[in-house]
Parts: structure tokens; C-alpha cells; sequence
């Protein structure tokens, strides 16, 4: 078993440190805001993800994870240090890697034995040496390190279940001995290990988001042209995932992806390609359709209630850029909702988990209880985020409450036909044409 440091504790810093003690190896995270430090100091989680506190609480009690501030505490013991930073949007489109240099210099003035570094955080190429030459500049001469690039494939909702079972461990490094112990260190998750250099590994972490993103904006337009020529898209989507070649998943068409990876990532490979002299038309054309899905929704709302919004009361259900996450890192409901106050429409809204953090970026929603408070003297509710509770509601109690049933489904939750035989004028996304007279 080994000593680990992870530096970073946000969704993949915190899944790393957690999931890696309950393996058996000993886990100092350090974290440098003290709120968050608090309450994990505390035995609670700043975050919802399903399964993470539980796992947090064992790890504790036993006395193999442990949280600080304290760089030369967390990094005395420890042979494997994982970088685990934010590398948010930068001003330019670049990723920001301001987290990133300061951890490598605290790691550097910190490093008291031979260790390796191993970069989780998404970074642009390159970065991994850049990570190397910080490390050398402050770090004793005759200390030994090596950095190894290990991208995280996790996504937010599923973290545990995709750290126990990963697809793929990726790593690279210019240094084969130490990508070959970082690979030991993941022999009991069983996955299979790709070894390759470090740029390379840097790219596929980007290459990965960018297709992923592209599938999505892909049939974000099949659905565009699917509304216009009476096609269905979801049956679409599965007659085309039927085929091997293609796959049934990230072919959901709706409101567009949002959170803290796809629209940062596939920019800041937009301005890694563009700033290497490349043209990178594709990225472009994915990230224009993804906006457009967002503002595709408002039209079709000003098409159902009519051109003028003001005064409108509009319910929101879902405000989480996706079911089982508290995350409103480039929620697609941030954008929607202040498109429609900005038309002078009031908004209601209601997440099961995201409220608090929803008040931070949307302060005057007036958010509710229930789904059902929402619908209450609602001109139209529009359907965001596709949690399970949405599957299950009573339409009867919703209809009664609403000022008039309509709905706007901007994740194809719903049936359409049972919807209408409901009596709620109801619109997906690329399910047909969606200009039916209003009411009919
Ligand atoms: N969120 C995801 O699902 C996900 C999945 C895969 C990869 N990634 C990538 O992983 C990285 C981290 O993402 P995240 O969402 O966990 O980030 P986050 O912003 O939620 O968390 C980063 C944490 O690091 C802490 N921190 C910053 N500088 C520090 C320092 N010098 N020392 C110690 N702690 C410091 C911050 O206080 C914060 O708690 C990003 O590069 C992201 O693109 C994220
Ligand atoms: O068919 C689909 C699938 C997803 N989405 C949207 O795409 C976004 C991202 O979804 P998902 O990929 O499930 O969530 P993330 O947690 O952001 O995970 C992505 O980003 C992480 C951070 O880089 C990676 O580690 C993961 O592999 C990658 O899936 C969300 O807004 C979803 O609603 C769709 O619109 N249609």
C-alpha cells in the first residue's frame, strides 16, 4: 500500500483521495480554501455526488484519508503526488492554469524525497512539462522526480462507480519506470492501461471531450432538421446507436451540454488548434450548435406564449447542469433562465439538490419546494434537467395548478402523445414539427 498526496479537492481531487484510501493506500488532501477544508475536516462533503460521503466517512474513521492545508505534512510520506486543480476558462478561450502553476511551485518547495507527480487535472499540451520545469526550479537539486500525465474520465453523478470502473487508465510521461508505478498503483481496478508519452496523453483527454461534445451537437442539428421534416429524433438516435459502429450513447438530443468540462475543454482545444496555426472549423461549428440549442428553447417558448414574454410566469424544473450533480458550472438553465428575465418574464424554479448553489448565479429566481409550487400560476414549465423525480409526477395535480398546461421539454423526458392526451400542449426537441397552432 502506498502514500499518497492529492492537492485539489474538488469533484475529481476529492473522488481520487476518497476512492484511493478505500483501496487501502494512506491519503493526505490538501486543500487551501478553509471553508471547504472545514467541512472536510469535519467529515462532510462540499459537493453531492452520489456514494462519495459514505466512502469519505469510512476512509476517516479508519484513519487512512485525511484533509490539510499543511504541503509539507500531506508531502513528508508520500511517493505519489496527484495534481488535481481547477483549470477553468480562461479570459482568451485558454484554459486557465494559474491553480495549476501554484501547486506545482508549492509541490517543488515542498518535495523532501523521490516522488512522482502525476497531472489529473485537464490541461492544455505541453503543460506537463511546464509542470516539470516548475517542480525543478524550486525543489532541492538532488531530490528525484518524475511527472506523469494520468487524465481523469469521470463524470459528475457517477464519479465512484467511474473511478471502481474505468473504460481506461491513460498515462504518459517521458519517464516509463514511474508511468509503469503509476500503472501498479491501478492494478486493482482490473481496467486496461494505455502507456504512452506525455503529450499524447494530454491530447486524448481533450480528444475524448471534443468527440463527445460533437456527438451532442451532431444530433442537436439532426434534431434541428428532424423539427422541420415531421422526424422523431429519439427514434433517430436509436435506429443509428443500433449500429456497432456507432453506439447508443451521447446521442440524447436537447437543450446542449453544459457543465465544467465540454465547454471549457472543447474551447480551450479550439485555442490550442487555432493558436498552432490550425483551423479548427469543426470545434467551431460544435460549439456554435451547442449555444444555439440554448437558444433555440427561448424561441420556441416566445413561439408558444407569443413573441412579448413580459410578465410571464415561467417554472423551471431542473437548474443542475444534469441529473444527480449540484454542479451549475455552465448550467444550461444559467443562460435560459436569465434570457428570459431579460424578456421581462418572472421565473419559478426547483432542483432537487442544486438550489443553494443555483441562488449564487441566478439570485432572483424565485425557487421553490416541490415541482409542484413550481407549476403553480405557471404559463408554460419547462423541463431542463432530466432527474429521476421528473419521470413520476401526478399531471393531473400539475395541470390543475398551471394558468395554462403548457410544457417545454428540453431533454425529451416525456412522451409526447401521452403528454398531449393529458391535455398540455407539449414541445421536445426534434420530435416532429413544432409549430402546431398553440392549444390545439
Ligand atoms: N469535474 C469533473 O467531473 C472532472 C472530470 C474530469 C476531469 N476534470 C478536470 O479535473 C480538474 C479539477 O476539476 P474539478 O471540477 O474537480 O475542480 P474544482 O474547481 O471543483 O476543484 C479544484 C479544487 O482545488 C483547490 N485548489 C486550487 N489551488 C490549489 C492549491 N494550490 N493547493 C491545494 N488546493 C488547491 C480549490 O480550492 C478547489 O477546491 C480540472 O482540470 C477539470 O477539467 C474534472
Ligand atoms: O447524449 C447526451 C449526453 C450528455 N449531454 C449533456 O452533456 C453534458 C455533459 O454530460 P456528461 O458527459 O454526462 O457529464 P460530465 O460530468 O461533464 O462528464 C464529461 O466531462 C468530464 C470532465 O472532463 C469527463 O471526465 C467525462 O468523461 C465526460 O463525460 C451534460 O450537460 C449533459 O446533459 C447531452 O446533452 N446529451
Amino acid at each position: 500500500m502506498r502514500n499518497i498526496c492529492v492537492v485539489g479537492t474538488g469533484y475529481v481531487g476529492l473522488t481520487t483521495g476518497v476512492c484511493f484510501s478505500d483501496l487501502g493506500n494512506t491519503v493526505n488532501c490538501i486543500e487551501i480554501n478553509p471553508e471547504k477544508l472545514e467541512l472536510l475536516r469535519s467529515g462532510k462533503s462540499p459537493i453531492y455526488e452520489p456514494g462519495l460521503s459514505e466512502l469519505q466517512e469510512r476512509n476517516m474513521r479508519s484513519g487512512r484519508l485525511r484533509f490539510t492545508d499543511d504541503y509539507a505534512f500531506a508531502m513528508a510520506e508520500a511517493s505519489l503526488i496527484f495534481i488535481t486543480v481547477g483549470t477553468p476558462m480562461g479570459d482568451d478561450g485558454a484554459a486557465d492554469l494559474s491553480q495549476v502553476k501554484a501547486a506545482a511551485r508549492s509541490i517543488g518547495q515542498h518535495l523532501t524525497r523521490r516522488a512522482i507527480i502525476i497531472d489529473k487535472s485537464t490541461v492544455p499540451v505541453g503543460t506537463g512539462d511546464m509542470v516539470g520545469t516548475i517542480i525543478a526550479e524550486h525543489a532541492r537539486p538532488d531530490i528525484e522526480f518524475a511527472v506523469v500525465s494520468n487524465p481523469e474520465f469521470l463524470r459528475e453523478g457517477s464519479a465512484v462507480s467511474d473511478f471502481f470502473h474505468p473504460d481506461r487508465i491513460v498515462l504518459g510521461s517521458t519517464n516509463r519506470a514511474a508511468a509503469e508505478e503509476v500503472a501498479e498503483l491501478h492494478e486493482p481496478l482490473g481496467a486496461q492501461v494505455i502507456i504512452t508519452d506525455l503529450r499524447t496523453a494530454e491530447m486524448i483527454k481533450y480528444a475524448s471531450n471534443a468527440f463527445l461534445a460533437t456527438r451532442i451537437s451532431f444530433i442537436n442539428e439532426i434534431a434541428q432538421i428532424c423539427e422541420r421534416l415531421g422526424a422523431d429524433v429519439k427514434e433517430v438516435a436509436r435506429g443509428m446507436g443500433a449500429d456497432k459502429r456507432i453506439g447508443p450513447h451521447f446521442l440524447d438530443a436537447g437543450i446542449g451540454y453544459g457543465g465544467s468540462c465540454f465547454p471549457k475543454d472543447v474551447l480551450a482545444l479550439h485555442h490550442m488548434a487555432a493558436s498552432a496555426g490550425c483551423h479548427p472549423q469543426l470545434l467551431q461549428a460544435v460549439m456554435d450548435i451547442n449555444q444555439d440549442a440554448r437558444n433555440r428553447f427561448v424561441t420556441k417558448l416566445r413561439k408558444l406564449l407569443g413573441e412579448d414574454l413580459n410578465g410571464r410566469m415561467i417554472g423551471v424544473l431542473g437548474l443542475s447542469f444534469k441529473p444527480n450533480t449540484d454542479d451549475m458550472r455552465e448550467a444550461p438553465s444559467v443562460d435560459i433562465i436569465r434570457a428570459l428575465q431579460h424578456a421581462g418574464a418572472r421565473v419559478k424554479a426547483y432542483d432537487p439538490v442544486a438550489i443553494e448553489r443555483a441562488a449564487e448565479y441566478i439570485p432572483e429566481v424565485t425557487f421553490c419546494a416541490t415541482a409542484y409550487d413550481v407549476a403553480k400560476e405557471a404559463d408554460a414549465l419547462l423541463l431542463i434537467t432530466e432527474w429521476n423525480e421528473f419521470k413520476q409526477l401526478n399531471w393531473e395535480k400539475i395541470k390543475s395548478f398551471m394558468r395554462t398546461p403548457n410544457i417545454l421539454d428540453g431533454r425529451n423526458l416525456y412522451d409526447p402523445e401521452e403528454m398531449r392526451e393529458r391535455g398540455f400542449t407539449y414541445w421536445g426537441v426534434g420530435r416532429g414539427n413544432y409549430q402546431p397552432t398553440v392549444g390545439e
